[in-house]
């Protein structure tokens, strides 16, 4: 049996910059999946590797796991704290937009899976410590530059919006969950009209914004109609300078991307939301892919979240981070296999594009046949059995 080295990563590890960043970070097994005699089947050596321990039936019924691989460019195991996360992860970003530039870090996953414990703030029973999450500690990183000498004569003006997006709808969450539209102009402008930017002055102050809106966005909800898992929640910190926007910063709580419904047992409601994030997430990936590789196509129209995201995947200056959360227990396997299948498409052509100019026309004709093969992401249907990348 062959050894795996453990190679965790720590506070002091070098943080590299890149333009388009894909990690993955797995919970620990939670009490109800202990209860249920659950079993973890990932493990993350570190190195920005996973392994994913798949159970599998051979054709004479017998046992077996099958051992996938995937690399990223950093992995999370269940120890890590958000702290660690925030470090690799958005903390880099922060001086993109102090240079003028757009960032934007994304959490995927599914229901469950923790994007909502690394964005808003870990849970303490049921109380949320939004002090502890990456918007928090993005603003907090926001505050400490702005009082940097080289900044502080740029006289730059922080504000705060919080929104989500559900059945392409777009819903203030700073203001009482309000509908607004989005308009998109003449010079492919994408405005929210009427969505509150709020002016901040400490770090403290957008964590009143993000207890306010987290508050919003779940009240009234059963747990029936878990409208925050099914809706995107954007938190955009935007610094204006003479009331022009210098840069902006946006942290993405995407909605659960589960798929595998039952068609048959489900109502048109769930249907209806199913496709829609179905669409928003396919559209995003192809985004994320059209900035990696410059393409002056962005098919941003494709939905409202990649309309009201536009900045973030055009200029030189726009910098992406996606962390891709996956729940640990054999329950959730086949949920998870899509979380890494998606996160792995976003990341493997950025990185051929950057590493491996000489292999470009080849690698792209590969990728397009590869893509054009795989529907998975907008099936409604579970695709069956799915292989490894490699
Ligand atoms: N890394 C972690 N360490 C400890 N507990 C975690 C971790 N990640 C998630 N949890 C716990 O798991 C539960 C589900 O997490 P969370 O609500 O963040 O999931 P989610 O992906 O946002 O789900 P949804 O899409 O339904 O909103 C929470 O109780 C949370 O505290």
């Amino acid at each position: 049996i062959e050894t795996l080295e453990v190679l965790p990563l720590s506070l002091s590890d070098m943080v590299e910059a890149r333009r388009i960043c894909v990690c993955v970070r797995k919970r620990p097994l939670n009490n109800k999946e202990v209860t249920k005699n659950d079993i973890d089947v990932v493990s993350i050596p570190g190195n920005g590797t996973l392994l994913l321990h798949e159970p599998k039936q051979k054709v004479d019924l017998t046992k077996y796991l099958d051992n996938q691989v995937f690399h990223f460019d950093y992995s999370f195991d269940e120890s890590s704290t958000n702290d660690l996360v925030y470090r690799f992860t958005a903390k880099p970003l922060v001086q993109t937009i102090f240079d003028g530039g757009v960032a934007t870090c994304f959490a995927y996953g599914q229901t469950g899976s923790g994007k909502t414990h690394t964005m808003g703030g870990d849970f303490s029973g049921k109380s949320q410590n939004n002090a502890k999450g990456i918007y928090a500690m993005a603003a907090q990183d926001v505050f400490a530059l702005l009082k940097q000498r080289r900044y502080s004569g740029l006289d730059l003006c922080p504000y705060v919006t919080f929104f989500e997006i559900y059945n392409s709808k777009v819903f203030d969450l700073l203001n009482k969950k309000a509908k607004l539209r989005v308009l998109e102009d003449e010079k492919q402008q994408v405005q929210v009209v009427g969505l509150q930017e709020m002016y901040v002055s400490c770090a403290e102050d957008v964590i009143k914004m993000i207890e306010m809106g987290s508050a919003c966005r779940t009240s009234g909800q059963t747990s029936a109609n878990a409208n925050s898992s099914r809706s995107h929640a954007v938190l955009q910190v935007i610094l204006r300078r003479r009331n022009q926007v210098h840069g902006k910063f946006s942290l993405v709580d995407l909605a659960g991307n589960e798929r595998g419904i039952d068609v048959r047992s489900s109502d048109r409601q769930t249907l209806v939301e199913t496709a829609e994030i179905n669409c928003s997430l396919l559209a995003l990936k192809e985004c994320i892919r059209s900035l990696g590789m410059d393409s002056h196509h962005i098919p941003f129209r494709m939905s409202k979240l990649t309309q009201v995201l536009r900045d973030s995947f055009i200029g030189e200056n726009s910098r992406t981070c996606m962390i891709a959360m996956v729940s640990p227990g054999m329950s959730s396997c086949d949920s998870t296999v899509n979380t890494l299948r998606y996160a792995d498409r976003v990341k493997e052509l950025n990185g051929t594009l950057k590493m491996n100019d000489a292999d470009l026309p080849k690698k792209i004709d590969e990728m397009e046949v590869e893509n054009s093969s795989s529907s998975e992401e907008v099936s409604s249907k579970d695709p069956g059995p799915l292989m490894g990348p490699g």
